[in-house]
């Protein structure tokens, strides 16, 4: 506030006088009085600096020395006043601001309630407006409803007046309609009052009659009652019937318990006796179990005999259809497990399209390859003990002859097949005899192409050297010394040596099989071992042969070359059936020089080694001759027995192996003793039990197992002794051809495990098939079987049949030259 202005707001004083404390201006000659300390007390500021400009303007004027004081004491006054204004002021700039500040708050509060007041009022505005749209659209409606009721109360309006033109036309109407009834009434009154007078006569007829018929009705009622009564009667007799009848029902349902009673007894009855039925025939089943182990061993004995006593071995396998081949047609109907196959012709159901064969073993297509190499592990291992051992594959092109030797795939050892599962295993069992034996192993592979022998381990030149072959006698035991030979350490070296030798190999086309090949592949593997504690050799040698295909030459449709090829083949496989077949004769005269594939193998085709094999299938039925003459020719093979194989070392371990016969005899003999008892004991004709017999001849074995079979199936001793009798007629052959409507008997007595239920046939034959080694078997006694007919038949039945009859003719007649006298034929029971 301005000091000029006193505390009441008056206004300035005048330049030449004060301004007192009623805001009136002092003259300036009283300004000494005022500034007396009491009168300034109450003195405004603008007064008090009036008085101090005064007091100093008469101080500069007048000179005076009394001033001072004054002017202190209204100068000290004055800056009080000012002190206390200033202090108000400031209390009252303080009490605004907080007016101000809650004037502010309460202002801002006004705002955010007029804030969401706006918010309500817009949102209820937009609300009305919203409603004001529906009322226009309602009201739009409303007066399209009512521009169709306004057409509508003219279209009624046109309407009523219509319907009033029609009620007045139907007034009319009406009027003359009413006139004209009127008139009827009054005529049919007349004519109701004559018909009534009619019906009241009629009446008066129909109450007459009524009368009547009452009458009858009483009559009627009595006659009914008469019958009721005599009803009544017979119900009567009908219910003494019926009760008779219920009481004979009663005793019949006493009776009829009583035999449930009985029942029951005879069923407990049957029960425990079935239990102990039951228990019996545990007992049998026990019996049936040992008696099946007995077998097993009783087979592994054998199998140890005959490989003693050097019977091939014939492995039978068959091979899968090719892929686009499911279609087709097979040609074997039974695999047995104990080498059993039945092959048939489904094109042709004619009897004799069945046909029984037994070998060592058969493969079904789906065995593999290392299921085949586990059962010819055995003789492979019996070459490092120094045996000379001999595998061949024989079939028609296209059976699975390479399949089996090498297998398809040589980079996959699980496709490996004999040749090289062979090689490695040498390897593996050298490797474990370290500490015992040294071995050295080595290998040739040769090919016989058109009777030519020709090194496949050398690099391929255009023409071939054709080699010499010198006699197994020779001290080094090379049958083919100029083939090279090639050691070998591992089955990388194998497989190298191998690989060259497939791609040397020749291979021809035939219209049968592209990759046919035309020549037999030998691959032969010397191993020399030295015993380190006794410093002994042993030599032994493996021959794997891969044959060519066996088929007849004009299924092949080859001319010139190809013809000449085939004849060189089937040559060669005539040569191997005579070899084999004069081992068999024991003839002085074994013919190896027919074929240089004989010579080949002549020390392994010897009376010392072991052989084997394999006959490979082809299950095509468009197959099935070719198949049938394989078979054949392969059973021939398999009753052959070649003596006991040899080890090529000192004779102390062929003494030791002759014992080992006797013993192995010995111990089949007990078992069979075994068998018998756990049979029953003896036979019922007082014959001894045939395993007696057997036991004299073990290698009857396999027959006497058939010959079990047939006993537990119930077949009488004689009868089945007189068909396996019968079999023998058969002359040579080892008996196992059966034709067509013996298979299902065949099934059911040597194999009663078949699932297959056996299809009853009218005429049953008299023969079985009767397995090789009972005919072939020296020792067999003539089965007693109390029929003459059958051992006549025996003793009658040809004494010699060609072994290589079922093989291709067209050889034979074109080489022009056969086999040694004496080996185109065979004993039926070859005898030793
Ligand atoms: N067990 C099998 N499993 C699968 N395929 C097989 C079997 N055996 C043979 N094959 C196939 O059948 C065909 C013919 O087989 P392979 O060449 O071994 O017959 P082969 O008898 O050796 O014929 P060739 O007389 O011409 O030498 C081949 O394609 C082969 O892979």
């Amino acid at each position: 506030m301005d000091l000029h202005q006193d505390s009441n707001g008056s206004a300035d004083s005048q330049s030449d006088g004060l301004i007192n404390g009623n805001g009136t201006c002092l003259p300036a000659a009283k300004v000494p009085e005022l500034t007396k300390l009491n009168s300034l007390e109450n003195a405004s500021s603008r007064s008090l600096f009036k008085i101090v400009h005064k007091i100093l303007d008469d101080t500069i004027d007048n000179k005076k020395e009394d001033v001072p004081d004054r002017v202190a004491s209204v100068l000290k006054k004055l800056i009080q006043m000012t002190e206390q204004q200033i202090s108000k002021q400031a209390e009252y700039f303080k009490k605004q601001k907080n007016i101000y500040k809650t004037r502010e708050e309460k202002y801002q509060l006004k705002f955010k309630v007029l804030g969401s007041l706006v918010i309500g009022a817009a949102e209820e505005n937009e609300l009305i407006k919203n409603q004001l749209q529906l009322i226009k659209s309602e009201k739009k409606k409303i007066e399209d409803i009512k521009k169709l009721e306004d057409v509508e109360l003219i279209r009624l309006r046109q309407e009523k007046n219509e319907c009033n033109l029609e009620i007045s036309k139907l007034k009319q109407e009406i009027e003359i309609t009413r006139d004209t009834y009127e008139t009827r009434y009054v005529q049919l009154e007349k004519h109701g009052i004559e018909v009534e007078s009619e019906l009241k006569n009629k009446i008066t007829d129909l109450e007459n009659l009524l009368i009547g018929s009452r009458k009858k009705v009483k009559e009627l009622e009595k006659f009914t009652e008469s019958k009721f009564l005599r009803w009544k009667k017979k119900e009567r007799g009908y219910k003494n019937f019926m009760d008779f009848q219920s009481g004979s029902l009663k005793e019949l349902r006493i009776g009829s318990e009583s035999i449930k009673q009985e029942v029951l007894k005879t069923q407990q009855i049957y029960t425990e006796e079935i239990n102990q039925f039951g228990m019996k025939i545990q007992g049998l089943v026990d019996a049936a179990q040992n008696y099946h182990t007995v077998l097993t061993e009783n087979r592994k004995l054998y199998n140890e005999v005959q490989d003693l006593k050097g019977n091939i071995r014939v492995y039978c396998r068959i091979r899968p259809f090719l892929k686009g081949q499911s279609q087709k047609q097979t040609t074997i109907e039974y695999i047995g497990e104990n080498g059993e196959l039945i092959v048939t012709n489904p094109s042709k159901q004619i009897k004799e399209s069945h046909r029984l064969f037994k070998f060592n073993k058969v493969f079904s297509p789906s065995a593999t390859q290392e299921d085949v190499f586990v059962d010819t592990q055995p003789l492979i291992r019996s070459v490092l003990d120094g045996y000379n051992v001999c595998i061949f594959a024989y079939g028609q092109t296209g059976s699975g002859k390479t399949y089996t030797m090498t297998g398809p795939n040589v980079s996959s050892p699980e496709d490996w097949g004999v040749n090289y599962r062979a090689l490695n295993d040498l390897f593996h069992l050298s490797q474990t005899r370290r500490s015992s034996f040294e071995y050295e192993i080595g290998v040739q592979m040769v090919e016989i192409y058109n009777e030519q022998v020709r090194d496949l381990l050398t690099i391929l030149t255009l023409t071939f050297h054709t080699l010499g072959i010198w006699n197994s006698t020779q001290p080094n035991g090379l049958a083919v010394p100029d083939a090279s030979m090639h050691p070998v350490t591992s089955t990388a070296d194998v497989l190298e040596l191998m690989n060259l030798g497939l791609t040397n190999r020749a291979v021809g086309a035939t219209a049968l099989n592209e990759r046919s090949s035309r020549s037999h592949s030998v691959l032969t593997v010397h191993v020399r071992g030295v015993d380190l504690e006794t410093n002994g050799v042993l030599r032994g040698n493996l021959h794997l042969v891969d044959l060519a295909g066996s088929e007849r030459v004009d299924r092949s449709e080859a001319t010139g070359d190809r013809l000449r090829e085939a004849q060189h083949i089937n040559k060669s496989l005539s040569a191997l059936g005579d070899v084999i077949f004069a081992l068999a004769q024991k003839s002085q005269h074994v013919p190896y020089r027919n074929s240089k594939l004989t010579q080949v193998l002549q020390s392994s085709l010897g009376g010392q080694a072991k052989t084997l094999m394999f006959v490979q299938l082809n299950p095509d039925v468009e197959s099935f001759s070719e198949t049938i003459s394989t078979l054949k020719f392969a059973e021939r093979v398999s009753g052959v027995e070649l003596g006991a194989a040899r080890s090529n070392k000192d004779a102390r371990g062929v003494r030791e192996l002759m014992e080992q016969v006797s013993n192995l005899k010995d111990a089949l003999s007990k078992k069979d003793e075994e068998m018998v008892r756990l049979r029953g004991g003896k036979t019922t004709n007082g014959t001894p039990p045939r395993g007696e017999c057997l036991s004299e001849s073990s290698s009857h074995k396999d027959l006497n197992d058939d010959d079990d079979d047939i006993e537990i199936l119930g077949l009488g001793e004689d009868d089945s002794e007189e068909r396996l009798s019968d079999i023998s007629d058969g002359g040579l052959s080892m008996g196992t051809e059966t034709d067509g409507s013996l298979s299902s008997i065949v099934e059911l007595t040597l194999f009663p495990g078949a699932s297959k239920p056996p299809v009853e046939k009218p005429n049953v034959p008299a023969k079985l098939p009767r397995p090789p080694q009972k005919v072939a078997a020296s020792s067999r006694k003539p089965v007693q079987t109390g029929s003459s007919s059958s051992s006549q038949r025996l003793a009658a039945a040809p004494s010699r049949t060609s072994l290589t009859k079922g093989l291709p003719r067209v050889s034979l007649s074109s080489s022009g030259k056969k086999s040694t006298p004496g080996s185109s034929s065979v004993k039926p029971g070859v005898r030793r």
